[in-house]
């Protein structure tokens, strides 16, 4: 039963308080919470208490005091407006006058969470429609290692080692421009239309490439293609992450990362069923028009996010996208339920110069992004692990592992290579069941040791295989081994959990905050792939391995000191956490209450938050 014994519940700061008498309401902000008090004397009881905080909003109880919090008057009229509802709801009476428990109780279970439903089937239809940005990322960076094998003289003569290393990095190079301008494009022109620009890319620099008859048409549509891959690169996981209902967010954004994979395999598998087929890598780069422009005409009927469209004052158009999310399978959907929450999503989402143009919102936004403290954190959280995604040395072999078990001695490297590609993808489905049950970084801090580890026995490995040895030494099937353990534990963590990235940001830098890692990504890309083969050359390959080796334990220690919780946290609930510290360990505790809440609630039992 709900009763006011529950409600010990006491603001720790008090950071600042504004009276709005009008409204009668008291709003006071706690760290990342913000609490309401208002007027409304419950049966008794003097005390109503309402906690916004967006992962603990369930709660509405009687207060006597009137102050309110926040410099954003905007957002405080979006509380009040809340409170408002949620006041008359409290206050229903019976007919001799007493407040009526079942309507407060209803009122409380009201306040239950709308992220603790169920999503609609909806999200995950426009999640995988998303993804197919992932699966063209991992289709156009997977087909080249195949590709380039099976050219020989097609574009007018033989190409030479430097003609493969530009045209596999044109990609890389043309992704990390993409991915510089994609967050402030994603912030004017809306992410549907970006995702669907990306597309077009990703078409005219395929068609090039299949027509191509000499290497500089191939790097131009390389490099074209290589735009789209960074532009897409981006938008998919921000379009999810802005999407997604906060406790599935973890494994939907990981869905576009299984399509990366899924490409990568896939290309593999064409690249070698194809090598025999006379001009056949012309249809293996081909065949990444077809779902070019099957996106491309699915989005055209795709929403935008609901946090992009209040950003821009559409909230009917909001509700719309929110009533789709969180309608049950029958289509039923509570419609104070949806209000409020795109009330929420008003309160941190707000545009508060909506007649800026684009370049001064980008100047504001870059102006933020590196001098609001809690902003700077959530760069340097999103970068750090793009840049250990890459500088971990993981596409060194996706790119380069033919050549590697070639040397090691294997008859069919590029078959070896394709066990690569798949354990890569099957350990990507591992952290997808996980993701959000274990939870971000513990998973980081589980697996990117094991990666270090493993390179340390690869790089050991190395230096004893003898220089002549076969596919039977025992030295390459230690290697072997390594390479797959290595990629399972990369699989596991790195290689998705950075693409979460979005969550780090508040709307108003998301956008740029988002391209600066994912230019992270691409550039840590860049200098792997074309310092690998030399590196291999100068230091050998056990120093090649050892010094990833070193890299990784380094992002360890990273991601322990800097890395806070958010899995079951919402967006603001992330951004509330980096506003003074890194807080690794509230963050910890406020996921693991976000958890124990989800489930109680799931249950049928309200809880209540006892420390706040
Ligand atoms: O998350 C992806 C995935 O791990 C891919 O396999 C890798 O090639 C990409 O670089 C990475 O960003």
């Amino acid at each position: 039963m709900f009763g006011p014994q529950m409600l010990i519940i006491a603001p720790r700061k008090v950071v600042q308080t504004q009276n709005i008498p009008q409204c009668n309401i008291c709003l006071v902000s706690s760290g990342p919470r913000t609490l309401i008090f208002t007027h409304a004397p419950l049966a008794g009881h003097s005390l109503l208490f309402l906690s916004l905080s967006p992962s603990t909003r369930r709660i509405s109880f009687p207060v006597s005091a009137v102050m309110a919090t926040d410099s954003n008057t905007a957002s405080v009229q979006a509380l009040v407006e809340l409170t408002h509802t949620s006041q008359m709801q409290a206050e229903k009476k019976t007919d001799d006058g007493k407040y009526d428990a079942d309507a407060i109780a209803r009122e409380i279970a009201n306040g239950v969470d709308i992220e603790d439903g169920q999503p609609n089937p909806f999200v995950f239809l426009l999640t995988i429609l998303v993804s197919f940005s992932g699966f063209l990322f991992g289709y156009d960076t997977g087909y080249v290692s195949g590709a380039l094998v099976a050219i020989g003289t097609d574009l007018g003569r033989e190409i030479t080692s430097s003609d493969k290393e530009f045209i596999t990095s044109a990609t890389s190079l043309g992704a990390l421009l993409g991915s510089i301008i994609a967050g402030t494009l994603a912030d004017v022109l809306g992410r549907k239309w970006v995702t669907i620009g990306a597309n077009t890319l990703f078409v005219v620099g395929a068609a090039l490439q299949t027509g191509a008859h000499t290497v500089w048409t191939m790097i131009g549509g390389r490099f074209i293609m290589g735009w789209g891959v960074g532009i897409a690169s981006l938008i998919a996981p921000l379009y999810i992450s802005e999407l997604a209902p906060s406790r599935f967010r973890g494994r939907l954004v990981i869905l576009n990362v299984l399509a990366i994979t899924g490409g990568q395999v896939i290309a593999y598998a064409i690249g070698a069923s194809l090598q025999s087929l006379q001009h056949g890598w012309r249809l293996l780069v081909g065949l990444g028009i077809i779902p070019a422009v099957a996106q491309m005409i699915m989005f055209i009927y795709m929403p935008e996010t609901p946090r992009y469209l209040v950003r821009r004052g559409q909230i009917e158009k909001a509700r719309h996208v929110v009533r789709w999310i969180y309608s049950s399978r029958n289509g039923e959907v509570d419609e104070e339920v949806v209000v409020k929450k795109v009330k929420l999503l008003e309160i941190y989402n707000n545009d508060q110069h909506p007649e800026w143009s684009g370049y001064n919102r980008f100047k504001y936004a870059l102006k933020q992004l590196y001098f609001v403290p809690g902003h700077f954190r959530a760069l340097i959280v999103a970068c750090g692990l793009q840049g250990i995604q890459q500088l971990c040395g993981f596409n060194s072999l996706m790119y380069f592992s033919a050549t590697i078990f070639q040397v090691v001695g294997f008859n069919k490297p590029t078959a070896v290579s394709l066990i690569v590609a798949g354990t890569n993808m099957a350990f990507t489905i591992l952290a997808f069941l996980l993701i959000d049950i274990v939870g971000r970084r513990r998973i980081l801090l589980c697996t990117v040791w094991g990666m270090s580890a493993a390179l340390v026995l690869n790089a050991v490995a190395f230096h004893f295989l003898p220089p002549t040895a076969t596919q039977s030494d025992p030295w390459a099937i230690v290697i072997l081994i390594a390479m797959m353990l290595y990629v399972a534990f990369y699989a596991a963590g790195i290689g998705n959990v950075p693409w979460q990235q979005s969550e780090l940001f508040p709307i108003g830098v998301r956008g740029l905050g988002t391209s600066m890692a994912t230019a992270t990504n691409w550039g840590g890309n860049l200098i792997i792939g074309s310092t690998f083969l030399t590196m291999m050359d100068r230091i050998t390959p056990s120093g090649t391995f050892g010094f990833y080796a070193g890299l990784c334990l380094f992002g360890e220690v990273f991601v322990y000191f800097f890395y806070p919780e958010t899995s079951y946290l919402t967006l603001e609930d992330i951004q509330g956490v980096l506003k003074d510290g890194f807080n690794v360990k509230r963050s910890h505790q406020m996921s693991q209450e976000a958890k124990i809440k989800h489930r109680a609630s799931t249950r049928g039992v309200v809880s209540f938050d006892s420390k706040v």
